[in-house]
């Protein structure tokens, strides 16, 4: 186990945000997180991230929990080429320049080493991230709606890459979304908050591998209507 939380509750300035939340965090498992705005989405990967503390209940990290992050805007250094971005996370080693390439290569950038961000797309700067948050080699992944500003396609693509990288680390991932499509093809378990204060209302676990998910399928479809009629009454 990486991190548990326990009855774990927040507020802001007297105001219940999250209440008795109660999650544990393991490799190699996909968590995602659903939820209206404001259901306190973003707290939760902050007390996860230890950014933020728990007013009550206990959270309790592994010593080897080593954290890497993907937001929704890419945090690219734009004095610096693709591949420095990605070096810069950590110390260099013989193998980090095979590894850098093995990366950009996995999301596609292996001719873009020498680009700068302003050069590329919104959707292979994401990508570059994506290469950047693996090659950072944390066992736990915060990404926090990473693909929230690109079109389906886009979005469907980096999902893609991102379950492709993540089968060859196996790190565990706590990914935040409002598109139950990326949830439906990425997520173990789908947890479901609640606003006003957060609260978890449902979590629903998936077992098909998600190499073998398709949207297509009746089962998915049945847990996208599950999902759906969750997050309407959650509002
Ligand atoms: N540092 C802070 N100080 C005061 N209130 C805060 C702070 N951070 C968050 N909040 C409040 O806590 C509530 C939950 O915010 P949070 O950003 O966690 O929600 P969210 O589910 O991630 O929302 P969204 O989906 O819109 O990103 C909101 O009402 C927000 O205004």
């Amino acid at each position: 186990m990486l991190i548990t939380l326990q009855e774990v509750s927040k507020h802001y300035s007297g105001v219940p945000v999250l209440e008795k939340i109660s999650l544990k965090i393991q490799m190699p498992k996909i968590i995602c997180i659903l939820g209206p705005s404001g259901a306190g989405k973003t707290t939760l990967l902050n007390i996860l991230s230890q950014s933020e503390s728990a007013d009550s209940g206990r959270v309790t990290v592994h010593p080897e929990l080593k954290l890497s992050y993907v937001f929704q805007e890419d945090c690219l250094l734009p004095w610096s080429t693709v591949g420095e971005n990605i070096s810069f996370v950590k110390e260099a080693s013989p193998t980090s320049a095979s590894e850098i390439e093995a990366f950009l290569e996995e999301v596609g950038l292996a001719a873009y080493k020498n680009h700068y961000p302003h050069q590329l797309s919104g959707g292979m700067r994401q990508r570059c991230s994506l290469a950047r948050a693996f090659y950072h080699g944390g066992n736990m992944l915060l990404m926090d709606e990473p693909f929230h500003s690109l079109d389906y396609h886009l979005r469907f693509d980096l999902v893609q890459k991102l379950i492709a990288l993540w089968e060859r680390k196996k790190c565990a991932i706590v990914f935040v979304t409002h598109d139950i499509d990326e949830a439906l093809l990425l997520g173990d378990e789908i947890m479901i908050l609640s606003r006003h204060p957060g609260r978890i209302v449902k979590i629903i676990e998936i077992d098909t591998p998600q190499r073998s998910r398709s949207l297509k399928e009746l089962s998915l479809l049945k847990i996208r209507a599950e999902i759906l009629e969750q997050l309407l009454t959650a509002q």
